[in-house]
């Protein structure tokens, strides 16, 4: 850069449910001092304006009419990512079984996903010291130019186990058939499904705990920094 501030580093980290992208990828945004964008919170909160308003999530033309419509905004400290919708504080209720079970049908709509898109790559772009992005298309769509590519992967039967314990007490097989439900569904959809970049280091976190993850990915990064 010309004043000789480094260049901002840009991290994209994609991968199915459960696999550990947001813990993974705030304790490192904290760690490198970095923003840390989680977009799923994105999907979740326009889900959630569509469920409020009444808008039918089986007919995606009634999505696509007033997808521009709520105004969507995340905050990237990675101690406090916030998100509002038409300024109401949302991280509550986007948590929901309810949004969680409608959420990969919203997101399926063309029209939601160029709206939010548009959104991450605007927060990306700001970001001085550099960023976090965690979801599902981050590196092959939304950052197609990261200055780094991780795919978190984990086999069902970790993801919800991790899940199940977060739910306190909740039924490990019911857990992993709705994830196994939810990847498939934002796998096979037309626009920008979930997958794994061509240029990604993919990481299986299956054997790992969450602190060897974290490590593993802040070294990954140090490494770019450096030109490695
Ligand atoms: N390597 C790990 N070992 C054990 N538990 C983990 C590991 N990584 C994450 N977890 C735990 O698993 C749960 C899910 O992690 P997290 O929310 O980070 O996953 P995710 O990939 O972001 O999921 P989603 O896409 O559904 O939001 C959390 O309770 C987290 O603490
Ligand atoms: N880049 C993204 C991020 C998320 N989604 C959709 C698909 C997920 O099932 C849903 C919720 O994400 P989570 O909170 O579980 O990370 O949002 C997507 O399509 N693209």
């Amino acid at each position: 850069m010309e004043n000789g501030a480094a260049k901002p580093v840009i991290v994209a980290i994609d991968g199915p449910s459960g696999t550990g992208k947001s813990s993974t990828s705030k304790a490192v945004a904290a760690q490198l001092g970095l923003s840390y964008l989680d977009t799923g919170a994105q999907y979740r909160a326009i889900t959630w304006w569509m469920v409020t308003n009444g808008i039918d999530i089986e007919d995606p033309s009634a999505i696509a009419a007033v997808a521009g419509k709520p105004e969507i905004v995340s905050g990237t400290e990675p101690g406090n990512p916030t998100i509002t919708v038409d300024g109401t504080d949302v991280a509550g209720p986007i948590r929901t079984q309810e949004v969680t079970s409608k959420v990969s049908a919203v997101s399926a709509v063309p029209e939601v996903r160029a709206r939010i898109t548009e959104l991450q790559r605007s927060l990306a772009r700001s970001a001085e010291i550099g960023i976090v992005v965690e979801g599902r298309d981050i590196g092959t769509t939304v950052l197609p130019d990261a200055d780094l590519k991780i795919f978190l992967t984990a086999s069902p039967e970790a993801r919800a186990a991790r899940r199940s314990g977060e739910l306190k007490g909740a039924d490990v097989n019911a857990t992993r058939e709705a994830l196994i439900k939810r990847d498939t569904a934002d796998s096979s959809r037309k626009t920008s499904p979930l997958a794994k970049a061509g240029d990604a280091v993919e990481v299986d976190t299956t054997e790992l705990t969450l602190p060897q993850v974290i490590e593993c990915v802040v070294t990954l990064v140090e490494e770019k920094r450096a030109g490695k």
